[in-house]
C-alpha cells in the first residue's frame, strides 16, 4: 500500500506520515529532507541556488548530509523551496522518491508532490491543512525548544513566502491530487490529527 502525505510547511504532514508508517509497519520518506540536503550543499559549495545548473550539481549530495540535524533549520527551507522550484533538480530527485514509493510491501512519502507525480497511483492520499498563523506558532515553538533565536513574525513571513514559492512554481507545484482527501489539522491535537488520517486511509482500503 503507498500512502502519499501532502501538504505546506509545518502542516503537520511530517508527524502524520511517520505515525501513519508506524501504524501500517511501512518505510517512512519525508522528501524535503532530499531537497533540503541539496539547499545545503548549494550553500556549503558557495553555489547559486537560482541557478538551475548550480542547484543541478548539488543533487549529487553526500548522503551523509541526510543525517544532518541544521536540515531542519530555517533558513534551510527557504533555501530548499528555491532550488525544489528548478524543474532539473526535481528531475534528478525523481527515481529515487518513484522507487521508494514503489518498493514492494508499499510505503508512506510525505511532501509536496507525491499524490501528484510521485505516486499518482497511491492507494491513499490525504493533503494536509492547517492557517499560516498555526503553522507559524507550531513551527516557531518546535525552533525555540531546539536553540533558535528566531522571531515569530519571521517564521510567519517565511511561512507565507514558501507557500507562494511552493504553491505558484511551474514544475510540480503543491496543489491538492483530485482524489487527495483533505485534514485541516487547524484545530486537532496531533492525536486527533493521527486519529482522523487513519481513519481516511482506512477509507479507501479495500473491503474483505
Ligand atoms: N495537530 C498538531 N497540533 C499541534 N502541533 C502539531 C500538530 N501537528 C504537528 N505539530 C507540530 O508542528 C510542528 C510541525 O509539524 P511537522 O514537522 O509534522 O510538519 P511538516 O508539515 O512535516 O513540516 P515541514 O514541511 O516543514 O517538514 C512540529 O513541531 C509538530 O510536533
Ligand atoms: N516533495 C517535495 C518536498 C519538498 N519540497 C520542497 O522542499 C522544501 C522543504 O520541504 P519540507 O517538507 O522539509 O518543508 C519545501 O518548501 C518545498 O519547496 C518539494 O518541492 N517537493
Amino acid at each position: 500500500m503507498i500512502i502519499a502525505v501532502d501538504g505546506p510547511a509545518a502542516s503537520g504532514k511530517g508527524t502524520i506520515a511517520k505515525a501513519l508508517a508506524r501504524h501500517y509497519h511501512l518505510p517512512h520518506l519525508d522528501t524535503g529532507l532530499l531537497y533540503r540536503a541539496v539547499a545545503a550543499t548549494v550553500r556549503r559549495m558557495e553555489l547559486d541556488p537560482e541557478k538551475e545548473a548550480d542547484a543541478v550539481a548539488a543533487c549529487d549530495f553526500d548522503e551523509l548530509t541526510l543525517a544532518d540535524p541544521g536540515l531542519r533549520d530555517d533558513d534551510v527551507g527557504q533555501l530548499a523551496s528555491v532550488v525544489s522550484a528548478h524543474p532539473l533538480v526535481r528531475a534528478a530527485l525523481l527515481q529515487r522518491q518513484k522507487r521508494f514509493a514503489h518498493q514492494e510491501g508499499g510505503a508512506v512519502l510525505d511532501g509536496r508532490d507525491i499524490g501528484t507525480v510521485i505516486a499518482p497511483d497511491a492507494l491513499a492520499k490525504l493533503f494536509v491543512r492547517a492557517t499560516p498563523t498555526i503553522r507559524a506558532q507550531r513551527r516557531h515553538a518546535e525552533l525555540k525548544n531546539r536553540g533558535s533565536t528566531v522571531s515569530y513574525d519571521q517564521v510567519l513571513a517565511d511561512i507565507r513566502a514558501r507557500d507562494e514559492r511552493d504553491s505558484s512554481r511551474s514544475a510540480a507545484p503543491l496543489v491538492p491530487a483530485a482524489d487527495a482527501a483533505l485534514l485541516d489539522t487547524s484545530f486537532l491535537s496531533i492525536e486527533a490529527s493521527i486519529a482522523k488520517a487513519i481513519a481516511l486511509v482506512e477509507a479507501r482500503r479495500p473491503r474483505g
